[in-house]
């Protein structure tokens, strides 16, 4: 992954004003969202209101369009209306490998991710995820919790399982994977032990409802000073073990192999890509 995907912020595409605010707001991607946050009777009106967006300029942000389910009444209309437009097509509620084909017969070059919020999503995630389509998985863990009769606890046990599935799944195909929301979006504390849970499993970045929660995933989602600093004393040493003949170098105690090097390198190919961003 070389895009960095920390902070993935919904819009609901019937607020013009946060459509508005979104374009300096310092987020890695925007999901524009015309599913659940916009009413059935906002439906068309939203849609048009996003065609006028996406002619604005958002920057180096990723534009990512959630459309209705092809199920619905609105589905197929948004998928045409926004084919060859933004970064990335979000399809709601993937099930199976088909809901993607049918999709992407309708939108044949943007790039397709997947919300993964359902059983049978979380049992099919290796078949979703390897669609040649498909780019990215983004977990829906409200409707996911909503289907299996999940509660909502601090440590996500009820969802670890479909957690995991996803990230494996992503991981084993090289697709960018961002974990669920955080509904109570003034609770900071809370929201960094959920982000920390979602990193610490591997998710590339945390899917957001409001901007005062960017700050903590971009923090959370990106390499901490201890962690760079750590990645370029294993390189040092490792290049020195490597000089003197030898495969293993021990530091902080701790045995260093060429795998850990690799980690050490996207580490650091990871920040740059952040600064990069940063920087344009
Ligand atoms: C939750 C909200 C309804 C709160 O909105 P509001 O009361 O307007 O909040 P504030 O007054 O604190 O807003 C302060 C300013 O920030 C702007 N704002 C608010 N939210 C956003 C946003 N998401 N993007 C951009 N800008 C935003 C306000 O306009 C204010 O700006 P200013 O005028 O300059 O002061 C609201 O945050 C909201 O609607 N959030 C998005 C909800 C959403 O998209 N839900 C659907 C996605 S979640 C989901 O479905 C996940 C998945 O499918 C699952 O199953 O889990
Ligand atoms: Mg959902």
């Amino acid at each position: 992954m070389t895009r960095p995907f920390r902070s993935v912020l919904y819009i609901p595409a019937a607020n013009p004003r946060a459509m508005e605010k979104a374009r300096t707001l310092p987020v890695d991607a925007i999901i524009f969202d015309l599913e659940d946050a916009v009413s059935p009777t906002e439906k068309a009106a939203a849609r048009e209101a996003l065609a006028q967006a996406l002619r604005e300029d958002y920057g180096n942000r990723a534009r990512i369009i959630r459309i209705n389910g092809l199920d619905t009444e609105w589905g197929e209309a948004d998928a045409r209306r926004f084919s060859g437009q933004g970064d990335a097509i979000l399809i709601p509620k993937v099930s199976h490998p088909g809901d993607l084909d049918r999709v992407a017969t309708l939108v044949p070059e943007t790039p397709l991710w997947a919300m993964m919020e359902t059983a049978q999503g979380m049992l099919n995630a290796s078949e979703i995820a390897a669609h040649p389509r498909l780019a990215g998985l983004v977990m829906g863990t409200n409707d996911l919790a909503k289907e299996i009769n999940a509660r909502f606890r601090a440590d996500r046990l009820p969802m670890q399982t479909g957690l995991g599935l996803c990230v494996l799944a992503a991981k084993a195909q090289g697709k960018v994977v961002v974990d669920g929301v955080f509904n109570a979006f003034r609770d900071d504390e809370g929201l960094r032990a959920e982000a920390e849970q979602g990193r610490d499993m591997g998710f590339d970045g945390k899917s957001l409802i409001h901007p005062a929660q960017i700050e903590v995933a971009n923090e959370v989602f990106a390499p901490s000073a201890q962690e760079l600093d750590l990645s370029r004393r294993q390189i040092a040493a490792f290049e020195e073990a490597e000089a003197q003949g030898r495969g293993i170098a021990v530091v902080d105690g701790r045995i260093v192999e060429n795998l850990h090097i690799e980690t050490a390198r996207a580490t650091l190919a990871r920040a740059e890509a952040i600064a990069r961003m940063a920087a344009e």
